[in-house]
Order: structure tokens, then sequence, then C-alpha cells
């Protein structure tokens, strides 16, 4: 199978010279000069010139908190994360103090507003695991059969495959909205698994271990049984999954995903089409990708740095890097910088008290320290280099990566592990959106377009 999608990848000559021919008629009539932004006054990236977010709607879910406004200026602050009013840090801390899971208790709180008692918990646990269960031939047809390299192409189709097995997929109810996000939820961590399993299995040619979840487990403890081979795990590893889970389960209306799925149900679409949507935009490297991306440029620092622990080399690799000559060439230093945080983003903080934690004298010690000489030095080169005084921090993907690692979890699960976790997130704002929106979502855009005569067939020149 696996073998059979790679050659229908083969480059075919005449079709490479053919699409160079149509990049060439493209380049001759599309080009926006990018001194038409500032003309138009056009908010780029939906932002305002100082860098802040335009308002595009209010929410109850979440804040995220970066900086100040002080007499009309951006005043840089550490990051605050509440989810619906809770500090997120309140949020881990509780749950490490009970020494119990919190993804569960967290979803509750993102999806009704309030933090859940222990019985409302209980039973909430009981309808996710009821929940979890794939349709029948689910796998073996969507994943089994057309298997991808990439996780987050399968967790997106097999979201919109969904839609197949819902009586009602297109109904809009609250109760309806409420019962495909309490399945999708449930069925994400184990849709992500059996797809990497299948990845391994058709691209690595190593065996396929498809163990079924437990009733009576959190989520995160399943997703480690799912998992490993031998279905083992200890306490203490299925903790530190949860509190990821907790960290990356929302932030806010307006980041790149939430604002996909909110864009998709304005228009009065079905919930696999909105969550789809979320999934394709956290895959990108700018966003949730960030955290394959900080493993990749880890990689790529330890073969081009000689000696990390000497601070000049590493700053001239990442002024290289800036610049587009270095790393995978796209001039970004993945896992520093945020829309909003400035002087600190809180789940990174509290990610990388962890990671350094765990790899004290272990190998993977030196991984942490080259991160962290990353996040040190960064400010001062990108200054430098762009020429920039914005204030910019490490960001949740920076360490997320190495603690995955320390976790046994496979690097290209990462971006995977942030959708299962974000669901949540992304199902609340969609539930908010429908319900309160009222609104189809339509930014405008200035037409640099011209007036041309239409010219008939025989008429044109070539
Ligand atoms: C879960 C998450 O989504 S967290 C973010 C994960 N993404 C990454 O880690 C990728 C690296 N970081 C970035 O690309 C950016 O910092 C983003 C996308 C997170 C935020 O982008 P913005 O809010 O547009 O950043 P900002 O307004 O500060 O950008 C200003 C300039 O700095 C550049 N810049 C910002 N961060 C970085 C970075 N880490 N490396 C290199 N350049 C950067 C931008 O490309 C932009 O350059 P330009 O003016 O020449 O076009
Ligand atoms: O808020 C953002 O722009 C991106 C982000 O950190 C997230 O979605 O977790």
């Amino acid at each position: 199978m696996a073998e059979k999608m790679n050659n229908s990848k083969t480059k075919n000559p005449s079709m490479q010279r053919a699409i160079k021919i149509l990049c060439d008629e493209f380049r001759k009539y599309n080009h926006i000069d990018p001194a038409n932004y500032d003309l138009y006054n056009v908010k780029r990236g939906l932002r305002n010139s100082d860098g802040t977010g335009v308002l595009a709607g209010l929410t109850q879910i979440c804040n995220v908190h970066g900086y100040v406004m002080d007499e009309g200026e951006k005043s840089p602050i550490d990051g605050v994360l509440t989810y619906r009013g809770i500090n997120v840090q309140d949020l881990v801390d509780g749950c490490l103090r009970d020494d119990r899971f919190g993804f569960e208790e967290a979803i509750w709180l993102l999806l009704f507003g309030k933090l859940p008692t222990k019985s409302q918990l209980e039973e909430f646990m009981g309808i996710l695991a009821s929940q979890c269960e794939l349709p029948p031939y689910f796998l073996e047809d969507m994943l089994l059969k057309a298997p991808s390299k990439d996780l987050m192409n399968m967790l997106g189709r097999s979201v919109l495959a969904l839609y197949s097995y819902d009586q009602s997929p297109d109904a809009t109810g609250y109760e309806e909205l409420l019962r495909q996000s309490i399945s999708l939820i449930a069925r994400m961590p184990i849709i992500m698994v059996a797809a990497y399993q299948v990845k391994r299995r058709a691209f690595e040619k190593k065996s396929m271990y498809l163990h079924d979840p437990r009733s009576d487990y959190s989520i995160a403890e399943n997703i480690l049984r799912l998992l490993r081979n031998d279905k083992k795990f200890t306490h203490e590893e299925a903790k530190l999954l949860d509190m990821c889970l907790i960290l990356h389960a929302e932030h806010g209306g307006g980041n790149n995903s939430a604002f996909a799925a909110r864009v998709v149900t304005s228009s009065g679409s079905d919930t696999y089409s909105s969550i789809a949507a979320a999934i394709g935009s956290l895959k990108g490297p700018r966003h949730g990708g960030a955290n394959y991306k900080v493993m990749e440029m880890l990689d790529y620092i330890k073969r081009g740095v000689q000696n990390p622990e000497n601070d000049q080399e590493v700053k001239d690799f990442l002024a290289r890097m800036i610049k587009g000559e270095e790393g995978d060439r796209s001039g970004l230093v993945y896992g520093m910088g945020h829309a909003v945080y400035t002087k600190s983003d809180p789940r990174a903080v509290i990610l990388k008290k962890h990671a350094l934690k765990l790899a004290a004298g272990t190998d993977i010690e030196r991984d942490f320290m080259i991160l962290d000489a990353v996040e040190r030095l960064t400010p001062g080169v990108f200054a430098e280099t762009k020429g920039s005084t914005k204030a910019i921090c490490a960001n949740v993907d920076m360490y997320s990566g190495l603690v995955y690692k320390m976790l046994r979890i496979p690097h290209d699960m990462n971006t995977a592990l942030f959708a299962t976790a974000r669901t949540p997130g992304w199902c609340a704002h969609r539930i908010e959106e429908m319900l309160f929106g009222g609104r189809i979502i339509r930014p405008a855009y200035k037409s640099l377009s011209y007036d041309q005569p239409y010219i008939p067939m025989s008429e044109r020149q070539s």
C-alpha cells in the first residue's frame, strides 16, 4: 500500500515542464507590493499597527493576557492564561496536589463554564469512556487502506469521515453540538494512536499494536496504554502527559485554529467540517506544527554548532537561521515568538520547569541546554538581525517536544497530540459561535485588480 502511494509521487518530466510553464504564466500577472498594506491601512494578519489583534469577537471560554496598554503603548508583562477565569497554573497545581488526572476536569470546565463536582466529574468520565469506540470498520476503511506519513492529515480526514456515521451530522441545536463534541473529544486520542500505529506499519515496516482502551483509565493513561507495545507506563508518566493535555486544551478565540473553527461554524456548516478546518490550521509550522519543528531545529543546531555551550557560536547560528541561511531556511526560530505573549508564555514556563527536572542527569539534558540557549539568545539576535525592539519569548511549543521525548512519545506524534488536547477548546468555540455569534465572519479585501475587456477566444494573442 505504502509503496503504491510512493510510486504515485514519482516525478513525471512532462508534468514538471507543464507546471513550470504554468508557474511562469502565474508570475507574469500576480504580485502584491507589500507597500499596499500600509497604503490601504490593511489590518494584515488581522492585527492593528501596534501588533495587537483586531477585536473580532466575544468569548467567555478563555483569556490570553500578554501585555498591558500604557498611554497607548504596549507594555510587556508575564503572560497569564485562564480557562473560564481559572488560572491554568492553579488547575495544574490542584491536580498535582490531589495526585489526580485533570484533563477531563479541564474539558468539563471549558465546555460548561464551571469546575465539576466530584460526582459530575465521575459521571462525565464514564460518558467519555462510553463514546470512544470507533464506528465498525472505521479503522480499516479510513486509516489502514489509505495510510499517510502525516498524522495531522490522517486526523483531519478521519474527523471529516465521522460525518458519515452520524445520524444527524448537520444538526446545529445545542444538544446535538454537545453530543458531537463529546464524541469527537473521546475518539480523538484513539484515532491519533491508531493513525500512528498504521503509519509505523505502512512506512517503517514495524509491527502494529492495536490495544483496546480501558474504561477505568483517564485519557492520558489510555494514550500511553495504546501507544506502548506492552501497554505499560508509570503513574508519573501519565500524570506528566495529563498536565501537557491540560496546558494545550485551549487558547482563546483568536488563535489561528480556533478562529478557523469559528469561521467555518459562522457559515452554518457542520461540526466535522469545523473541527477538520481547525486541525488543518494547527498543522502549520507557525502554529501547532512548531512543536515538531522545534525538535527538527534542535537536530540542525546539534549538527551545525560545534560547541553548543559557546553562546557566540549559537548566536551566529541563530542569526543565520533568521536570515534563512540555516535550518529549514524559513527564517523562523521555532518555539520563539507569540502573537499575544511578550515577556513569557505561562505554558512554556511550566513545561520548561518539568523538562529540566526530568532531563537532569539524563542524555536529554544536553538537548534541554540547547533549547534554553535558543530561548536566552534569540531576543538579542532577533533585535540585532531584524532591528526590532519587540519583546519575544519562548512559546508553548519550545519545550513540549522535549517532554514528549522523555515520555517516549514519537516525534511525529507531537502535533497530533496537540490537536487531541485542543479538541475541547475548538468544540467550546464552535458551540459559542453557533449559539451566540450570529453573523457570518466576512472581513473585507481591498481589490487591486484592474478592469480589462473580455476578449473573444479567436482574437487572443499569445
Ligand atoms: C501554539 C502556537 O501557535 S505558539 C507559536 C508557534 N510558532 C512558532 O514557534 C513559529 C515561530 N514564531 C513565529 O512565527 C511568530 O512568532 C508567530 C507566528 C508565533 C507570531 O507571529 P507574529 O505575531 O506575526 O509575530 P510578530 O508580529 O512579532 O512578527 C513580526 C516579525 O517578526 C518575525 N518573527 C516573529 N517570530 C519570529 C521567530 N520566531 N523567528 C523569526 N522571525 C520571527 C515575523 O516573521 C515578522 O517578520 P516580518 O516583519 O519581517 O514579516
Ligand atoms: O494563541 C495563539 O496565537 C497560538 C497559541 O499559542 C495557541 O493556540 O496555543
